[in-house]
This record gives C-alpha cells, structure tokens and sequence, in this order.
C-alpha cells in the first residue's frame, strides 16, 4: 500500500530544522555556532573530529568566521564533501577555496585532507579517497558535514541529470566520480568527486547553508514527496540519524 502524500511531506518537513537569520551577520553566527558545537561534541568522543566541507559561492563568510574560533583544531580533520577535477590551485577548486578561507587564522592547526590531489587522474582521487575514508572508526568520527544546495536542487556534486547520479545515489562508497555534462548548474566544472549519500550519512550532523528566496523555495518543493533523482537534496534530507540543521538569510 503506497504511503499518501501527506504522510511523506510530513515525514520530510520533521527532518529538516530551520534556523532562518534577518541578515548575514545572524546566518554567519548561527551556522559557526552550529559547526563549532558539532566539533566541540566530536571531540568530546574522539581523538580526531573530521569536518567535511562543500564549495561554491556562498560558504565562505561562514568559513572565514569558523577560523577565528577557538576549537581544538589541531584534533580536526578537514576534508571536501565534493570537488572539481581542477587544478587546486584554480580558482574552480574547493580545495583552494577552503585553504583560502577555512585554513588560517586559528584553524590553520587543522589537519587537511583534499580529494582531487590524491590521485593523478579524477577516477584515482575517487579510489584512493574511499580507500582512505575511515569511518566507522574507533579513534575518529565524522562529525559534520557542511552542505550547500543548487537551484536546480542539487548538493554536494549530485546534480539531477547526471550521468551517473543513479549509481551514485545507491552507491555503498562514500565517494564517487559525477560526471555533470549537460547539467547547468554545474558550470564550467563537469566532472567532479563527490560524497554519495552513504558517505553523508556517516556523519554525525548535517548542516545546510542557503540565502536568498529561491533557494528557499527550491528546498521546500524538496520536501514535498517526489523522487531524490529530481532533487538530490531529498537524499540528504531522508537520511537516518540527526535531521538536517537548514541556515538560511534572505
Ligand atoms: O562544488 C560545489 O559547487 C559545491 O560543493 C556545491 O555543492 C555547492 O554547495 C552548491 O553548488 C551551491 O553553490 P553556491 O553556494 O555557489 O550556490
């Protein structure tokens, strides 16, 4: 029997939490708040507490204002929730992103960990990263994994329309090579590594940042029912464990 619609909405709505700021400087507050307690409680069960971090345009205010805190950063692991397959050095690069916004001040003490360096080719980085993911770990846990989302409903590099997101989706490795061809959003940057869901889900909290009204909208059309090939997002929203902490600004 086919569970109705408004069960499932519902079921999705009570997985998300929203924390919505007036302005910036609230959502920067809010979201720091939120990752600095996840590593605070990480580290409060683990020798090492990793911190996986997402790209795109609108995280860095959120990772320049992380830094200055005072965490224990020499016990955190900062790694990539997706990347690009570019040079680090571009400016396309997550890996640069964060060692330009995330890797100073304070938490310059952290231990990184990039995807796309790891290997010679993109298909390399994705092996030798699931070769190296060392969760569930005994001495290590996965305590927040920082996501962003596209208007087309996307997250990490899971964009609807790619060509193996399908596989991706139901893969049982933490990462995988998406080849984003043909999806807009996606920009210049078409093949990427990236988290699958079962990575994501390894992790104790899940936070989101998003801004703005439409991307709002995107995210409540993503908890009505409807599948997470159409909105990888649900993927993240339907996971076990914690609900997903959603920070959004105008
Ligand atoms: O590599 C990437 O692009 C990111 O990891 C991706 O998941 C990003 O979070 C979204 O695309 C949102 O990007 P914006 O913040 O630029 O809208």
């Amino acid at each position: 029997m086919s569970t109705p619609t408004s069960v499932v909405a519902s079921a999705r709505a009570a997985r998300v939490v929203w924390h919505a700021a007036a302005n910036e400087s609230g959502w920067i507050e809010a979201a720091v708040a939120g990752v600095r307690d996840a590593l605070q409680a990480g580290l409060a069960e683990a020798d090492e507490a990793w911190l996986l971090l997402s790209g795109g345009t609108t995280p860095a205010p959120v990772y320049g204002a992380l830094a200055r805190q005072a965490l224990d950063w020499a016990q955190v692991v900062v790694s990539l929730v997706d990347d690009r397959d570019v040079d680090p050095a571009a400016t396309g690069s997550n890996a640069r992103l964060i060692r330009d916004t995330l890797l100073q001040d304070r938490a310059a003490s952290a231990r990184f960990v990039p995807l796309r360096e790891s290997a010679p080719t993109l298909d390399a980085a994705v092996v030798a990263s699931n070769a190296r993911w060392p969760f569930p770990s005994a001495r290590a846990t996965f305590a927040v994994a920082v996501l962003g989302m596209g208007d087309d409903g996307h997250t990490a590099s899971l964009f609807p329309g790619a060509a193996n997101l399908d596989a991706a989706l139901v893969s049982r490795e933490p990462y995988a090579a998406i080849d984003a061809t043909g999806c807009p959003v996606a920009g210049a940057w078409t093949q990427r590594i990236s988290l699958t869901p079962s990575g994501l889900a390894a992790a104790r909290r899940r936070l989101l940042l998003i801004r703005g009204a439409d991307k709002r909208a995107v995210l409540e059309r993503a908890l009505t029912p409807g599948d997470a090939r159409d909105a990888p997002i649900r993927a993240a929203i339907d996971l076990q464990g914690a609900p997903l902490d959603v920070f959004w600004c105008p």
